[in-house]
């Protein structure tokens, strides 16, 4: 396991930042979230006027073991096909990182298939897919570590770059399967609360589904350390999203989560370093059932809430803008003082 020192934020500026908020002109409170939003950014970054600096999207993509037992609306081979959508620009992450000049890296984490022929691919390949954890641990704890390691080294790179801002997205076909069971093992919320439909399972499938977990929660039923139910339930890309996830709380940065499966992996990233979570901001809830009780869970409130049901990243990117918002809100509103414009009056003493 590598070694992570994540900080606490320092809370010395946090009643200055709080006095700059409170003297902007506008009633007390009253841009609500954006005003916490605004709260954590200037406390990440240890200043009055915090800036984002050249935003990036890691997309981890894996294939999983787990695809074989029929989990997942889609074929195994879509992982694949999809990275390839994301290299000609044309995936849903592609287009809202676009539109948000948010700067997009695709991670060959452990993809059954070849990219030798796309350089663009940061290859990270741990192995051609896990195990199906119905059977076995998806994989041994050294490619776990592996995994951390390589994701950890990833996110210090773009750190370098001057980076201080960091999105994390996944594709994986059964994916939700994984996250499902790092979510049930680690929170100790019953399974049936952590399972959802993925890509839109029908009824039947759902249930097979369930079946499926069910048994492979009783083949593993003593895995409970965090590391152990990540290599026995996890991914390659999960598991190098949560190295990542630490290594860019440690470097100070950001955190921008997405929906189930991202939070998944921060969540093992919270069980071993708890701190981690005041780095992040979460984009959206997303539609997966599970991801409601598990942004619950870390006591985390997401900003958007549009039904989104899809990964990759694509409900941080579209939560960028409300950022970039909050940082311009603390940077440019005009204070009382600046505008001339009178503040509350002080509560009068009552006639009666
Ligand atoms: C075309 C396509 C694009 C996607 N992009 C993200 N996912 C999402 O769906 C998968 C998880 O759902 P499940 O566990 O049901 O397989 C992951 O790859 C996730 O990123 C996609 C899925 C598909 C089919
Ligand atoms: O919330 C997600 O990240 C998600 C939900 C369904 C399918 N893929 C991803």
């Amino acid at each position: 396991m590598p070694d992570f020192h994540i900080q606490p934020l320092n809370q010395s500026l946090a009643a200055a930042i709080q006095h700059k908020i409170d003297t902007k002109t506008k009633p007390l409170g009253a841009l609500g979230q954006l005003e916490q939003l605004a709260r954590q950014v200037a406390l990440v970054q240890q200043t009055l006027t915090p800036a984002l600096q050249h935003p990036h999207m890691l997309v981890f993509a894996a294939d999983h073991g787990i695809a074989q037992e029929g989990v997942s609306k889609y074929p195994q081979e879509v992982t694949y096909q999809m990275v390839l959508n994301f290299l000609s620009g044309g995936a849903a992450i592609n287009v809202f990182s676009r539109q948000q000049g948010i700067a997009l890296r695709i991670v060959d984490a452990g993809v059954k298939g070849s990219f030798t022929e796309f350089p663009a691919v940061v290859d990270q390949k741990i192995a051609e897919g896990t195990c199906s954890f119905l059977r076995e641990p998806a994989m041994s704890s050294a490619q776990c570590e592996q995994a951390l390691a390589a994701g950890a080294r990833l996110a210090q790179e773009v750190a370098a770059t001057g980076c201080n801002v960091l999105g994390f997205g996944e594709m994986g076909i059964g994916n939700t399967s994984a996250a499902t069971m790092l979510m049930h093992r680690l929170t100790g919320l019953p399974l049936e609360a952590c399972l959802g439909r993925g890509t839109g399972l029908d009824d039947d499938q759902l249930a097979h589904k369930a079946a499926v977990l069910t048994a492979a929660a009783a083949t593993h039923a003593t895995v409970s350390a965090p590391l152990d139910v990540l290599a026995t339930f996890g991914g390659f890309e999960i598991a190098q999203m949560t190295g990542a996830m630490l290594a860019a709380a440690e470097a100070g940065m950001l955190l921008l989560i997405d929906g189930f499966i991202a939070t998944a992996a921060l969540l093992v990233a919270v069980k071993l370093h708890p701190a981690v979570l005041e780095y992040c901001v979460f984009g959206h809830q997303s539609e997966e059932t599970g991801h409601r009780l598990l942004l619950g869970h870390l006591n985390a409130r997401p900003l958007l809430s549009l039904g989104l049901r899809l990964g990759e990243g694509t409900g941080c990117a579209l939560a960028y803008p409300l950022l970039q918002a909050a940082v311009n809100f603390l940077n440019e509103v005009a204070s009382f003082e600046s505008a001339g414009v009178s503040q509350a009056e002080p509560q009068p003493a009552s006639a009666v």
